[in-house]
């Protein structure tokens, strides 16, 4: 993911406007009370008498005077080797592990040095107590799976705002505190961040936070201090194997969220995604529901499951009917305690878009439990293409073009990839559309998780008509090659489908304009141009190179270059898809 701030620019966008120093012995009680024993060097006689921390960084170039500065071990280097620079920039202390002590060498005499034995385990606390967060702010809402984060963030701020709350999201996309948005640079931030965050929400009187809670967070300590209301479960299907190195240890990370010390009431979503493999039949979601140390409420799919499934027995929620309007749906969600059901619809294509709306909506009612059956169900219950699950978001199914359909989708892993060809595919054919072709634009991000190369490559050729590979953020990997990789796969599986007689088109096309345009040059009117990656991302990163490029814009571009016209509204009538 690449950001077009700065470090600096970004951590100076997270601040609230004003925090006051926390007394040293203050900082040093909250972390022994979140069992943490700290050692004090630096100061010879006892804590300094000047101001402690105003505020808390981990990154030395977006350090501010008055701020502690934390230094953790990294990949590439331990972040107490910036100490002395940072302290002589204003830092008013730093806090590290033995490691990191050691490596800051001498600092100004009167310089407090903390250090503990983990120090990611210290910043999650040090930060919550510097932003005096204990105890205060907005309802938080946690939402973690490997797909369908973002979706599901945006749903729930716009259900949220609906009710009247003044709502902020942090994700992928954008961070949000009431009016103010910036890019994200990680799906979730650092917890120093984050904690600075939350003293911004409290400023500007939000009241609900939507949040993306990463693997990588869990495992990175980067949401320590902080407390959902709700946390939510999409799914899990394979991606971040570099990181977890096994679906188990990525589930084990997941379930991490699932923990009564950091979450009030889970919301599982027990059919999201594939069963998880020796598990006698027991999908991820059954084994996340069974795993999870706080209270639970179970979502079964039923209809808007994968392939479109029999709900399961048992779950408290449950999707009992599905039917497909236009591009969009409408649904139906059964409350099995109360036997009430409501009625949703959303605009967004991909059955998936259902989880994720009922997902959200279930988390709410989860978390308002007094909240009035009647006025929820006037806020979901009205057209497609209206209310809360109307929103697009950005690069996600997001709709630019029309005969040809040209989409635009964030798809970057193996079951992204199923699930948006699939919808696709499907929507082509409930239209009664069966001349049209899928046009698949993809690539795969270098410096990442190889293993999937290959794996997407096959799933292009199984469910395309015509598949061109081309870049994505190729990073410091050399672009030919990591298009080899994929293309390896996407043969492989023509190959398969050339032997049961049907022909899938390849071709390898860079830079990505080219493919593009090469895409929208092979489309008919009935056919469908997928540009599946990179979503709503406006930046390249080729070798440290920032090339600027967005797919929706490019893609607009060759519709238009080739005579085709863009999209309008295309809600039309109903076509039943399963359910009661
Ligand atoms: C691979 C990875 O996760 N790296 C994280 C890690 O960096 P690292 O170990 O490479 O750090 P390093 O370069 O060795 O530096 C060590 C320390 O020195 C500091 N430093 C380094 C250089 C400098 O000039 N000044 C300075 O202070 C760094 O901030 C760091 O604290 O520690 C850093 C600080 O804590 C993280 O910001 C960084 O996340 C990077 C930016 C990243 O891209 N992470 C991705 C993989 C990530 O977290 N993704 C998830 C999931 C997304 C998804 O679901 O698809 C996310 O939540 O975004
Ligand atoms: N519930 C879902 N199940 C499976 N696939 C989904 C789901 N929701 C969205 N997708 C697919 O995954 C892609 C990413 O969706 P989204 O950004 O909402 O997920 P995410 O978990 O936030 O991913 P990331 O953290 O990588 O941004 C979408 O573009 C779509 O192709």
């Amino acid at each position: 993911m690449t950001s077009p701030l700065t470090p600096a620019e970004q951590d100076a966008a997270f601040r609230p406007d004003h925090t006051d120093p926390l007394d040293w012995s203050d900082l040093i009680e909250a972390l022994h009370r979140s069992g943490l024993p700290v050692e004090l060097s630096g100061v010879e006689s006892g804590l300094p008498g000047q101001p402690g921390p105003a505020g808390i960084s981990m990154d030395s170039r977006a350090v501010r005077t008055g701020d502690l500065y934390v230094g953790v071990p990294g990949a590439n280097r331990h972040g107490a080797e910036f100490a002395a620079a940072v302290v002589a920039a204003g830092a008013a202390g730093l806090l590290t592990d033995r490691e990191g002590a050691a490596l800051a060498g001498d600092l100004p005499t009167g310089t407090p040095v903390l250090v503990v034995r983990n120090v990611r385990d210290a910043v999650g606390p040090a930060a919550a107590a510097i932003y005096r967060n204990a105890g205060a702010g907005p309802r938080m809402y946690g939402i973690t799976g490997t797909n369908g984060k973002t979706t599901t963030t945006y749903f729930l701020t716009s259900l949220l705002e609906a009710w009247g709350e003044t709502t902020g999201l942090i994700g992928t996309i954008e961070i949000r505190a009431g009016r103010r948005s910036v890019p994200s640079t990680l799906t979730t931030p650092e917890s120093t961040q984050l904690h600075a965050l939350m003293a911004m929400m409290r400023q500007e009187q939000v009241s609900s936070v939507a949040m993306e809670v990463s693997s990588h967070a869990i495992s990175y300590r980067r949401v320590a201090g902080l407390h959902f209301a709700v946390a939510g479960f999409t799914n899990l299907t394979q991606d971040h194997l570099d990181l977890h190195g096994s679906m188990e240890e990525y589930f084990a990370a997941k379930a991490g969220l699932f923990d009564a010390r950091r979450t009030g009431r889970a919301v599982i979503t027990l059919d999201g995604g594939p069963d998880a493999p020796d598990h006698d039949g027991a999908t991820w979601g059954t084994r996340m529901a069974d795993a999870a140390g706080c209270p639970t409420a179970t979502l079964s799919l039923g209809p808007a499951a994968d392939h479109g499934g029999t709900p399961l027995t048992g779950a408290d929620w449950t999707i009992t009917s599905l039917e497909a309007i236009g591009l969009g749906y409408r649904f139906t969600l059964l409350h099995a305690a109360s036997g009430r059901s409501v009625v949703a619809s959303t605009g967004l294509p991909g059955r998936f878009n259902v989880a994720n709306a009922a997902l959200a909506a279930v988390m709410v009612f989860e978390s308002l439990p007094g909240v009035e059956w009647d006025a929820v169900a006037r806020v979901l219950d009205v057209p497609v293409g209206q209310g809360p699950f109307a929103t697009a978001v950005p690069g996600r199914m997001e709709v630019v073009g029309q005969s040809p359909d040209g989409i635009v989708d964030f798809a970057h892993n193996p079951d992204g990839m199923v699930r948006a060809l699939e919808s696709v595919r499907d929507a082509r054919q409930a239209a009664g559309n069966t001349s049209g072709r899928t046009i698949l634009v993809f690539g795969a991000t270098g410096d990442r998780d190889r293993a999937k190369r290959p794996v997407m490559g096959r799933i292009a050729a199984e469910w395309a008509d015509v598949v061109i590979v081309t870049d994505d953020d190729a990073h410091t990997e050399e672009p030919a090659g990591i298009r080899s990789e994929v293309l390896t796969g996407v043969r492989e599986a023509a190959r398969q489908a050339a032997g049961t007689g049907r022909h899938v088109e390849v071709h390898e096309a860079a830079p990505r304009q080219d493919a593009i345009d090469l895409a929208v040059s092979l489309a008919t009117p009935a056919d469908t141009v997928l540009l599946a990656g990179r979503g709503h991302e406006t930046v390249q990163d080729m070798d440290g190179v920032d090339v600027a490029l967005d797919d929706r814009m490019e893609l607009r571009a060759a519709l238009a270059r080739h005579g085709f016209g863009p999209s309008s509204d295309s809600h039309g009538r109903g076509r039943k898809v399963d359910g009661s």
